[in-house]
């Protein structure tokens, strides 16, 4: 077993790189002193943001029920929707020597997939499902889901955020051989603008073995009940 790609860390008092193992068309746009603020001082800051929002929408802040929504709004961002704009929880994926020598396909289907669309600010629900060809090495399974949670938690939009989660798991994993499927639906679209609650966006992406077998492409679609 051993430790790979250690989860960045501001040890040394610098602000932790943001998504730097990434080549840059798959980073999320962050500003270089996006870290400079601690998250509690975050939480004040856009607490009173969102109270000048509800005021402007003239809704009256001294009602029991509204009085804490800035606050509340405020610590889902930092510490639940966009928790995964932060370096310091992206998972450390710990790999294990594949010791029973399984070679074929390992899918985890179905994780849970919590998103915002970073064009609307609302949520993008759905699920994704991964693929691995093991080599020498197997992951334990949670990581693959710890993965997926930590790009999914950020301002995203759906093709971004799958090309993040192939990549991070070919590095982790140490191999090409990554399938990433994401299946979701957009709240943005289905409750204003076109108003369609029925449509959903599938994305794909396909690497290393994936990408030119396509009997393995079709046992994952298959496994995955596509
Ligand atoms: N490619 C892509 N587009 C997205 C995603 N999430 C939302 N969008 C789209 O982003 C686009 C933003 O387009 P705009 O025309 O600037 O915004 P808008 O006027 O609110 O557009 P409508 O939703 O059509 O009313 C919309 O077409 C959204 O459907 C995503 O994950 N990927
Ligand atoms: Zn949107």
């Amino acid at each position: 077993m051993d430790n790979l790609v250690p989860a960045a860390s501001a040890a040394d008092g610098a602000a932790p790189a943001a998504d730097g193992h990434l080549t840059q068309s798959l980073r999320t746009p962050l500003r270089s002193d996006a870290f400079t603020l601690s998250d509690e001082a975050k939480i004040t800051a856009i607490a009173g943001h969102f109270r000048e929002i509800m005021e402007v929408l003239g809704l009256d802040l001294s009602d029991d029920s509204l009085n804490g929504t800035p606050k509340r709004v405020a610590k889902m961002y930092v510490q639940e929707w966009f928790k995964g704009l932060n370096p310091e929880h992206r998972p450390e994926v710990k790999l294990f020597e594949n010791r029973y020598q399984y070679q074929n396909l390992l899918v985890e289907r179905d994780i849970t997939l919590f998103s915002c669309c970073e064009h609307h600010f609302v949520p993008i629900i759905g699920k994704a499902h991964v693929a691995y060809l093991p080599g020498e090495h197997v992951v334990g399974l949670s990581k693959l889901n710890r993965v997926v949670q930590y790009y999914a938690r950020r301002p995203q939009v759906q093709e971004r955020l799958t090309r993040q989660i192939a990549e991070e798991l070919k590095q982790a994993l140490r191999t090409e051989d990554v399938a990433v499927l994401i299946e979701a639906d957009h709240l943005c679209v289905m409750s204003r603008g076109v108003n369609d609650t029925s449509s959903g966006t599938l994305t794909a992406e396909y690497s290393g073995a994936f990408s030119t077998d396509s009997a393995l492409r079709q046992e994952f679609l298959r496994l995955i009940g596509k």
